[in-house]
């Protein structure tokens, strides 16, 4: 079977910075994958480079086998992103958003799926409403719906709950997870590493611009998860996060 995403020897600077160094990742089909990193660490520059928006300097990355440079429209059709900043036009409704962005996948009367997936998120009562009114929550929502219009099978969410309440929070993991259960390969960048825990099955860690770690949620518990000094309570994510950041890992 075609990987969902495969990353091979990618490497990108912006001047002296080396944002990725030989990063090299495949995540299978059906996976819910979690990739991690502090500020800075060459994340976001991953996903720009899978949804085309920055070039490599050198090595490849294809979505579900298409070239993400030179199969470009292939690989973004089979990719939905869930970018991190909030950036809209404020003039058009909620409903003219999610048309606009199918027409850009060349996609025509596609309201019944928009109306599915307003549904799911709770945005059918804001479908017209212009963006410019909506909470920033909402505004989250519509971001995630605007993922989804061209029914991508590889969804990738970058910091998709930041800044958000716990109840969008939780309503947007049961969606998300719903996608995944349905067959839907899932990416997620968070801080939030109890949520990482909770819904990936497997974790890529990076730091500054290589990966540290790459293993199951479950190995890398038991490999780099502390021991409580009293014997007591269980090791999380964050510990482990914090061992192999500082260097201390086993
Ligand atoms: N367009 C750009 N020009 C110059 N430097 C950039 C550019 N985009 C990112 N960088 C730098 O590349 C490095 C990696 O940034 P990136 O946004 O990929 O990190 P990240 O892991 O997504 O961080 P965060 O968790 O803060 O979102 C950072 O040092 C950042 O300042």
């Amino acid at each position: 079977m075609r990987a969902a995403i495969s990353i091979k020897n990618i490497s990108k600077n912006y001047g002296a910075l080396q944002a990725l160094d030989d990063v090299s990742l495949s995540i299978e089909q059906g996976e819910f994958f979690g990739l991690l990193g502090p500020n800075g660490a060459g994340k976001t520059t991953l996903i720009s480079i899978l949804a085309g928006l920055v070039t490599t300097d050198s090595g490849h990355a294809a979505i579900m086998g298409a070239d993400v440079q030179s199969q470009f429209r292939d690989a973004r059709r089979m990719l939905g992103v869930v970018p991190q900043e909030l950036v809209f036009d404020p003039f058009f409704t909620v409903r003219e958003t999610l048309q606009f962005q199918s027409g850009y996948f060349g996609i025509r009367h596609n309201d019944a799926w928009i109306d599915e997936i307003m549904a799911n998120l709770d945005l059918t009562g804001k479908a017209d409403s212009n963006m410019r009114s909506l909470s920033g929550g909402m505004k989250r929502r519509v971001l995630v719906a605007q993922a989804l219009v061209h029914r991508p099978p590889v969804i990738i969410l970058d910091e998709p709950t930041a800044g958000v309440d716990v109840e969008l929070r939780q309503s947007l993991w049961q969606f998300i997870s719903r996608l995944n259960q349905d067959g839907h390969t899932i990416v997620l960048t968070t801080h939030y590493l109890e949520e990482a825990e909770a819904l990936c099955q497997r974790i890529a860690m990076l730091k500054q611009g290589k990966i540290v770690a790459l293993d199951t949620t479950a190995n890398l518990l038991s490999q780099y998860g502390s021991v409580k000094k009293d014997g007591e309570g269980k090791t999380d994510l964050e510990d482990v996060f914090v061992n192999i950041m500082s260097g201390g890992a086993r």
